[in-house]
């Protein structure tokens, strides 16, 4: 093409024209699969969904994984991760309401970064004081509340008593991007991706190296995620169901299932 430098490597100009040929093949492919979301709402709606919250987390962690599994040169996890969260909360907009409400007590710039991180631009959000509002805002249609672990208040507890709203996520999902620190609620019914974890709460009062023993004597695997006023949250390994035998002999009085969330990607 004669743009090669003396050193053979191309041009800038020759690369900077390639980026161009390149975006435009994005942008027509990223236009289609936009404009899929509104078939997948149909689709949706014929399958019986009647406008039902169309949100599945288990379904995008597929997509995911499916991604990620697929051989490349230079793309890393991080950056398919982000884009295909941002196509994926878009789309999600497009199928019908779909808001966000963040709780982040004193991690309230953290769990803002990480509801966006998990969700996109697209939704609306909310910033609110209590985490009460951000559940409540959960069961509004299409409300999702991103709440975080830190700050001492156990309102993960409370799902124990309001099985319409699950956890469905925990945050961020790339372990590269931090400890899980936050976890994203909905009327949602959370179903198993493959490699997902499942979170769970006792009111038991043994030291969290016993709940994991006993825990582990009969198969489970968990690892203590929070601690707040009498109750213990859990992250088992794992997708078991609210009535599983296990559990209901594990530690505690006051215990049960709040929910399920894919395994981070990146472990
Ligand atoms: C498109 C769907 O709805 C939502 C959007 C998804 C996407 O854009 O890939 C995936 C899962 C859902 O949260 C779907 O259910 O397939």
């Amino acid at each position: 093409m004669g743009r090669d430098t003396p050193t053979g490597a191309p041009s800038l100009d020759a690369v900077r024209a390639r980026i161009d040929i390149v975006d435009s093949e994005l942008l027509k492919l990223l236009d289609e699969r936009a404009g899929l979301a509104a078939a997948v709402a149909a689709a949706k709606k014929a399958a019986g969904g009647d406008g039902k919250f169309g949100l599945r987390s288990a379904r995008e962690a597929q997509v995911l994984r499916h991604l990620l599994a697929q051989p490349r040169e230079s793309a890393t996890p991080a950056l398919i991760v982000r884009i295909w969260r941002e196509i994926i909360g878009d789309s999600l907009s497009r199928q019908g309401p779909f808001h966000l409400a963040v709780w982040g007590g004193k991690q309230e710039t953290r769990a803002v970064e990480l509801a966006r991180l998990r969700f996109g631009i697209a939704p609306p959000m909310a910033i609110v004081e209590k985490p009460e509002q951000a559940l409540a805002a959960a069961k509004t249609p299409g409300g999702v509340a991103v709440l975080s672990l830190g700050g001492g208040h156990a309102w993960w507890g409370r799902l124990l008593a309001q099985p319409s709203l699950r956890v469905f996520a925990t945050l961020p999902c790339l372990s590269s991007w931090g400890p899980t620190s936050a976890m994203a609620v909905a009327e949602v019914k959370v179903e198993p991706s493959g490699r997902d974890q499942t979170l769970w709460v006792t009111d038991s009062n043994l030291p969290n190296a016993k709940i994991v023993e006993a825990l582990s004597r009969d198969g489970v695997a968990g690892e203590p995620l929070a601690e707040s006023g009498g109750l213990k949250l859990f992250a088992l390994a794992g997708f078991y169901q609210t009535d599983d035998a296990r559990l209901a002999r594990a530690p505690g009085t006051l215990s049960g299932v709040i929910g399920a969330a894919p395994e981070p990607f990146d472990l």
